[in-house]
Order: structure tokens, then C-alpha cells, then sequence
């Protein structure tokens, strides 16, 4: 019997990531354990504790300079901090013109034309912002493509990013800070939320322990809501909130704080962040 064409998109047969960090680590964590052999993962990073950790973690070849990382690989996936980012395309760009690997950033702020320009014309890029919890394969990932990058390359770039959760296209390039503020740093706002709200119980009494897991559970309790219930947020919301209730009684007090303005006024900051690192590291 004919098999039939597999329908998973393609991984690039060796990927190389330029930083080894807190990013690069979830993300070689979910390509692992979605089946991609370690032997195909290379990855720089100039921290010896780093280095060694995934190379025993993960199994992946590790190198302390970027260039010898990047040496065969089919995809690069640039995840070092922004500020040096430049330095780290110039490092690369000779490799990458011989070989023309797909590039795909991670960087915030960093535009496709500013790698273009540091890279060298003709390059196939892919410029994404993933966040944290990919480390535990519930990432968010917003992704925008060049010309260059070809349908295949796109594919293979979702593949990598989508190993690690949910993969988004992104239509207009300057919405990437969008998502920055959005995805990409959102994690911290939840957080925020849940370290708030555990000290407003211990302020009332409970022991921090005992707020710590009802506040943690809570969050998870409704992000899985959010994810698998198919209501929009306001719905659910709406559930919890019995007339002349408590739930009526604490949205009150948000309302009054104006929160949503508070949340437009932190997602702008970030934003306007995002823009200003790409002036800044141009
Ligand atoms: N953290 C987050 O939530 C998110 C981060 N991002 C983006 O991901 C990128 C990485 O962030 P994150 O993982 O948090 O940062 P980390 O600082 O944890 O990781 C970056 C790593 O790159 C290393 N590095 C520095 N220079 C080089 C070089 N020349 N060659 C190879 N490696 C180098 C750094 O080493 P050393 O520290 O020794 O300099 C560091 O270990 C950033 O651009 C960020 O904007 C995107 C989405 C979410
Ligand atoms: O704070 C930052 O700049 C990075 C990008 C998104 C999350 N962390």
C-alpha cells in the first residue's frame, strides 16, 4: 500500500541557535521532546555553565563562538539579547552568505530590514517572538517572514517554533511590537496578577503557602477555561459573577481603579519599548 504524504511540516535537518539562554533553552527542550534528534541541534553560547548544561540536558553539540555553530546549519535561530545582536550578525554573516541558511530571530524589537542590512542581501528571515512557557510546550509565538524566505522555509520555521505551543502569522511588521507587549512579555503580567493577589490574602490572614497554590491553581484553573471551554473571556466572566456578589463587588474596585486603562497604559509602554530598541541597536 502507497504511504500516505506526511502531513507534519518539515524540521530543517540541522538547527543551530546563537544563544544559549533562558529562550534558546525552551525552545531545544520542546524540539527534543517533539522528536528531533539532538544530533541535529547545534548551539553557541560563550557561558561555560550554559553550555554544558544543555549538551548534558539535551544532548545537543554546543560551541562557545557563534560561528562554529552556525557552520551547516539549515536554520539559524538568533537568541541573544537585542543589545548585541548586531555584533552577532557580523560574527555570522559570512556563513550565511555562502550558505543562505533560513534566519530566524527571536530578538525583540530587531526589524527584518535591520538583520537584512547586518546579514547581507538575500537572506530567508523569519522574525518571531516566542515566550517562556514554551519551556513546558504552552508557548505563544507570533512570526512575520521576508520575501526571501520561501513557502518550505516557512513551513520549517513554524515547525521549529511550533514544537514549543502556538504559532501565529503576523500581516504587517510593526504589529510584531504589538505581540512583543502582547505574548512575549505577557507571562510577567499573569504573573504580577498572581503575586498580587497572593499578598492581598496574606494581608488578610492566610498563610502564604495556602495563597501562593489557591492563587497559582486559580490561574491555571483559568487559562485551561480560557483554552479548552471555546467561550470568549467575557462569558466566562460573566459566570463567575453572580449579581450583588463578591466577584461583583472586586470588579467594582477594578473598574474604579480603571484597570483596563492601567493594561492599555503597560501594553503601550511595552510597545513603545519594543520600537526603541530597534532605533537604539540599529
Ligand atoms: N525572556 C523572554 O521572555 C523572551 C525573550 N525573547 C528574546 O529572546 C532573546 C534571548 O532572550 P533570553 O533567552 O531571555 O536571554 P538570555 O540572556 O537568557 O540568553 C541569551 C544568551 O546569549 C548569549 N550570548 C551573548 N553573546 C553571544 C554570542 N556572541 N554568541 C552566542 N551567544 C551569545 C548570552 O551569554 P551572556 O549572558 O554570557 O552574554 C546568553 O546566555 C532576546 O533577544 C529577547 O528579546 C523573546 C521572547 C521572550
Ligand atoms: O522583556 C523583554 O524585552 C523580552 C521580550 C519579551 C519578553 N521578554
Amino acid at each position: 500500500m502507497p504511504s500516505l504524504p506526511d502531513s507534519r511540516p518539515p524540521i530543517p535537518t540541522r538547527i543551530a541557535f546563537i544563544g544559549g539562554g533562558n529562550m534558546a533553552r525552551s525552545l531545544i527542550g520542546a524540539l527534543v521532546r517533539g522528536g528531533t534528534p539532538a544530533t541535529a541541534i547545534a548551539v553557541a553560547e560563550p557561558n561555560a555553565e550554559l553550555r554544558g548544561a544543555l549538551a548534558r540536558d539535551f544532548g545537543v553539540a554546543v560551541h562557545d563562538h557563534a560561528r562554529a555553530a552556525a557552520e551547516a546549519a539549515d536554520a539559524l535561530v538568533l537568541a541573544v539579547k537585542p543589545q548585541v545582536l548586531k555584533d552577532v550578525c557580523a560574527e555570522i554573516a559570512a556563513t550565511v552568505a555562502a550558505a543562505r541558511p533560513l534566519v530566524i530571530s527571536i530578538a525583540a524589537g530587531i526589524r527584518i530590514d535591520q538583520l537584512a542590512a547586518w546579514l547581507g542581501a538575500g537572506v530567508p528571515i523569519v522574525r518571531s517572538m516566542p515566550n517562556t512557557p514554551a519551556l513546558i510546550g504552552a508557548g505563544a509565538t507570533g512570526m512575520i517572514a521576508n520575501d526571501d524566505a520561501s513557502a518550505a522555509q516557512r513551513a520549517q520555521a513554524q515547525a521549529i517554533l511550533g514544537a514549543a505551543g502556538a504559532t501565529v502569522w503576523i500581516e504587517r511588521e510593526e504589529l510584531m511590537d504589538t505581540v512583543t507587549a502582547l505574548s512575549g512579555s505577557g507571562p510577567a503580567y499573569f504573573f504580577l496578577l498572581v503575586e498580587a493577589l497572593e499578598d492581598a490574602a496574606v494581608a488578610q490572614g492566610l498563610p502564604r503557602a495556602t495563597a501562593r497554590a489557591l492563587a497559582t491553581q486559580t490561574c491555571f484553573g483559568a487559562g485551561r477555561m480560557l483554552v479548552e471551554d471555546g467561550e470568549p473571556p467575557t462569558v466566562l466572566r460573566e459566570r463567575v459573577t453572580s449579581p450583588g456578589g463578591t466577584t461583583a463587588a472586586a470588579l467594582e474596585a477594578f473598574a474604579n481603579g480603571n484597570l483596563r486603562a492601567l493594561v492599555a497604559d503597560a501594553v503601550a509602554a511595552a510597545t513603545t519599548r519594543g520600537k526603541e530598541l530597534s532605533e537604539r541597536y540599529s
